[in-house]
């Protein structure tokens, strides 16, 4: 086989809580992490070196794009070859989506097969954390408990939400979000202990119910317009709305898919980035 197709699949937070602070600079979270169907487009073609094409101006194509560092890794790591990559980009950037991050996972797994090379799924999720804190997450996605920095994890039944995914046009650095965390007072919510037990419980109001994002007060001071959207999610029918990871992403759980699709239509007439999707239990697809 000499070309490889992948889907990557983008993530939301159902719950985030921020324990604690590595010495390196990195918090100790608690969270659970979910994937959804949003995802990005990736084709590898074997050839003589590593390169990366894109149908988005705004994505870097050199050694900075994560994509790049996933195959520079296992070429370095591994002994791998060369590939021809192109990405089609679906997922909106520094969103709070862990698109980069996806990317990254899914070029992994790709690379693994197209090249050959055998690595055992916990050898490559152990390498995984050097390119992100939520790539490993991102290899096997679904529903996960996730702690450490993320890179820790446990499986949990994948609840079935309808989603209504809507982004306002400005971008949010992670680490700025995580920075700025560390000004506040420290507030322990257990945010994630109580969405592991309303998914357990099977009950979509639970769920919507113990929706919580440490990080959402600190990019809504920054963006007030999040808050806003949260509110006219819950107006126009969603039973729990939450911003997802660092932001600026705000997500709706409908149970009305008539009320989805008016609450869709109105946000794009508002100007808004927005997408109808739902909650899928793999995070990476291979196809021929
Ligand atoms: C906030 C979350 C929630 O799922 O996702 P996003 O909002 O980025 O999607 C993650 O914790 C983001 O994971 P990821 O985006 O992979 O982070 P990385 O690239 O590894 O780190 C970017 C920067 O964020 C900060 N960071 C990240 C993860 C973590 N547990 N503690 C941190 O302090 C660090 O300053 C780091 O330099
Ligand atoms: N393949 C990629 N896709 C998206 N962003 C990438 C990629 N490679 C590197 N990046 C960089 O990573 C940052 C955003 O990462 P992304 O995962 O989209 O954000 P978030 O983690 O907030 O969802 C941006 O600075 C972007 O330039």
């Amino acid at each position: 086989m000499d070309k490889l197709k992948a889907k990557s699949y983008a993530k939301i937070n159902l719950a985030l809580d921020v324990k604690g602070k590595r010495d390196d600079g990195y918090h100790f979270v608690e969270m659970v992490l979910q994937s959804i169907d949003l995802y990005d487009k990736l084709e590898f073609e074997m050839c003589d070196d590593i390169f990366l094409e894109c149908d988005r101006k705004d994505i870097p194509t050199d050694r900075s794009n994560l994509i790049i560092k996933a195959a520079d890794l296992l070429k370095r790591e591994f002994g791998g070859y060369g590939v021809h990559i192109r990405l089609e980009k679906n997922i909106p950037i520094a969103a709070g989506l862990a698109g980069g991050s996806s990317n990254a996972a899914a070029t992994l797994v790709a690379l693994n097969k197209l090249w050959n090379l055998n690595i055992k799924l916990s050898v490559l999720k152990d390498l995984a954390v050097s390119l992100g804190a939520d790539v490993p997450f991102c290899i096997d996605g679904g529903t996960k408990v996730a702690s450490g920095i993320g890179d820790v994890l446990q499986d949990l039944h994948t609840p079935n939400l309808k989603l209504l995914i809507v982004k306002p046009h400005i971008s949010v650095s992670t680490k700025d979000v995580y920075t700025e965390y560390d000004n506040l007072s420290f507030i322990e919510n257990n945010y994630t202990k109580n969405m592991v037990d309303a998914i357990n419980s099977g009950s979509i109001m639970n769920i919507c119910m113990s929706l919580g994002n440490d990080l959402e007060r600190i990019t809504i001071k920054k963006y007030p317009i999040i808050g806003d959207i949260k509110k006219t999610m819950v107006e126009r029918g969603a039973l729990g709305t939450l911003m997802s990871g660092s932001g600026p992403t705000v997500f709706g759980v409908f149970d009305d898919s008539a009320k989805l699709g008016v609450a869709y239509d109105s946000f794009v007439a508002d100007g808004f980035y927005a997408y109808i999707s739902n909650t899928i239990d793999k995070g990476i697809e291979l196809y021929e």
